[in-house]
């Protein structure tokens, strides 16, 4: 079992070192984190966010904005924060409601307080394996600490990714092919046999669909890592990802949990981020 739980907590308290750091100093690293409607797996995020940030000694703020919220609107507000000098890092949450064109807020926001590396900027340096400092989404990136604390060798290995979101699938791509891997991206048109062909070879497997108990022990190979990223909320309040833990985990050398395995690091690697863009922004170099 991958223990999310404590290896965010690792990279929490690296992230409240660094804003101790730059406190002394005088910048106290600011998170504005925007939330239109009422989307489940946002307000989740929302919570547990505001309670991270204050053990780190990041100054957050939560700007909630009803579902009828309208694009200008929302573009008011980002304009507005692209302009306050207390923030370093804006985060509007996905998904918006659907009158509002998400790619054009997304677009609004300055890349340098691009929390999430939504910003098609960013984005393409993350692709084009650019060098230098940029953000990058951060439930990927927690990904890519998980998997650093399984010590396993990556370089020439296979992985799948399943889902191709702005948010997962695309730079979750990105980052497994930088660390040398083999990545197949599928997603909902890849066929049913031919997913699970192609997860029975995956030496590394990171689900996120949204669809609760789309991988089974059977779709994997014995002895693989299994990144579950899906956080799904059941009928009777549970929460619970995309693999079906029970038959994975006896076929899994390496396994998260949902809850306490991606959503804990997601969180820790978003203060990592805050802290890291308050540096850059004010010209600190950090150790
Ligand atoms: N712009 C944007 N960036 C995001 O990164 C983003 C987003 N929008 N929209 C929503 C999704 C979802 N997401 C979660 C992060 C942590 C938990 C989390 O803390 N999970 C705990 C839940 C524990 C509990 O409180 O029950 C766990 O898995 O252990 C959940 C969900 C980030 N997202």
């Amino acid at each position: 079992m991958i223990d999310g739980k404590t290896i965010a907590q690792t990279v929490r308290a690296r992230a409240a070192e660094r804003a101790q750091k730059l406190a002394e100093m005088g910048i106290v690293p600011g998170l504005a984190v925007i939330l239109v409607g009422e989307d489940p797996a946002s307000q989740i995020y929302v919570r547990n966010k505001s309670r991270a940030a204050k053990k780190v000694g990041v100054q957050s703020q939560t700007i909630v904005m009803p579902v009828e919220t309208t694009e200008a609107e929302v573009l008011a507000i980002v304009a507005q924060l692209n302009e306050d000098a207390a923030v370093d890092a804006i985060l509007v949450q996905s998904p918006l409601p659907k009158h509002i064109d998400e790619e054009k807020v997304q677009e609004a926001i300055l890349p340098s307080k691009d929390v999430d590396g939504f910003h098609p900027e960013n984005i393409g340096r993350l692709f084009a394996n650019r060098a230098g400092y940029y953000p990058i989404a951060n439930t990927p990136r927690g990904v890519m600490t998980l998997l650093d604390a399984t010590q396993q060798t990556l370089h020439g290995k296979q992985a799948i990714v399943i889902g191709r979101s702005i948010l997962v699938g695309r730079p979750m791509f990105s980052l497994l092919e930088r660390a040398n891997m083999t990545v197949t991206l599928a997603h909902r048109h890849t066929p049913r046999a031919e997913l699970r062909r192609l997860t029975q070879q995956a030496d590394v497997v990171v689900v996120a669909t949204g669809v609760p108990g789309l991988i089974t022990g059977d779709d994997l190979k014995e002895g693989a890592t299994v990144i579950d990223v899906g956080i799904n909320r059941l009928a009777d309040g549970s929460l619970v990802g995309d693999v079906d833990f029970a038959s994975a985990e006896p076929k899994a050398a390496f396994i998260t949990p949902v809850p306490g395995g991606v959503g804990p690091m997601t969180i820790a690697t978003l203060m990592q981020t805050t802290v890291e863009l308050a540096a850059v922004n004010h010209g600190v170099e950090l150790d």
